[in-house]
């Protein structure tokens, strides 16, 4: 692959208490992929998404997003998106505002935002906000949007600063199998029409199959990539195309190879670093 945007190489990482989380791992995603991170629980996922952000160094090996070493300062000029499991708003604001908190803090929007663009903004987080279904409830607080709506909006302040690489960490996990699904499509749709990178981690084998190109299985901890699969699926994916025989073929080798994983669980690893 030439010039992954998300080039991670034999990358360690031990934690304060010991626990070794990665061991040695590789991972390569190209500019524009969307790669889902599955595995046994504790195996490291949520460790890559925080590398890739730069809120966590490598005990060894190297990080690099953009071109650039991840470093104390963060993925340096790659504009990230974040989204997690908890769409946590700030309640003093309305929905728009939250909506639009980025754009005070991220270079170069900040600038313009002192400038006066903010009605520019906000009709750009309006857009947003009517592209997930929540047109007319910019002006509303989150106590009074539901959790389905309020990981919409959360989706909307992740992509409000055109982010080159969008991380999301079990966005969908906290919600009811209906919305969840609704959300797959939305997200599928806001993918397709800004293109970010993005890297999702999920446990849900069913939403990583309809939403991702690549899927990396990884292995107990300390993880490591054991499989990397590519999704053979046209788009756009639908929910029928999700029950299609060869939908559930791949979701069902996907379990079994996350339970050898798991059943193949070592005990507390050593950290091999030279
Ligand atoms: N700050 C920390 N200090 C010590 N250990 C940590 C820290 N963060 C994570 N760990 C441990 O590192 C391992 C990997 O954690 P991580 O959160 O990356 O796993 P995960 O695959 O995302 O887990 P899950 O699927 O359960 O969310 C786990 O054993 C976890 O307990």
């Amino acid at each position: 692959m030439d010039n992954p945007l998300i080039d991670l190489s034999d990358v360690s990482v031990r934690y304060g208490g010991g626990t070794i989380a990665l061991d040695r791992t590789d991972l390569r995603i190209a500019q524009g992929d969307f790669v889902a991170l599955v595995g046994p629980s504790g195996c490291g996922k949520s460790t890559i998404l925080k590398l890739v952000a730069g809120l966590l160094q490598p005990t060894a090996g190297g990080v690099i997003v953009g071109g650039r070493e991840v470093g104390a300062a963060g993925a340096g000029r790659t504009r990230i998106g974040l989204a997690f499991q908890n769409p946590t708003m700030l309640p003093w604001l309305t929905i728009r505002e939250n909506v639009m908190v980025p754009l005070k803090i991220v270079q170069p929007f900040r600038a313009d935002y002192a400038r006066l663009k903010k009605t520019e903004f906000a009709e750009r987080a309006e857009a947003l906000l009517a592209q997930v279904g929540l047109k007319g409830f910019g002006d509303k607080r989150p106590w009074q949007l539901s959790g389905g709506m309020l990981q919409r909006a959360s989706l909307c302040r992740a992509l409000i600063h055109d982010p080159q690489l969008l991380l999301l960490d079990e966005p969908f996990g906290a919600l009811d199998q209906f919305t969840r699904e609704e959300l797959w499509a939305i997200m599928q749709d806001l993918w397709t029409t800004k293109r970010p990178t993005v890297l999702l981690v999920t446990h849900d084998l069913r939403e990583s199959a309809y939403l991702a190109n690549r899927i990396c299985v990884m292995s107990s901890r300390p993880g490591r990539i054991l499989e990397d699969r590519a999704v053979p699926f046209g788009r756009p994916r639908t929910l029928e195309s999700s029950y299609a025989p060869e939908f559930a073929t791949l979701v069902q080798q996907l379990r079994m190879r996350i339970a050898e994983a798991r059943s193949a669980e070592p005990a507390a690893t050593e950290l091999e670093t030279a």
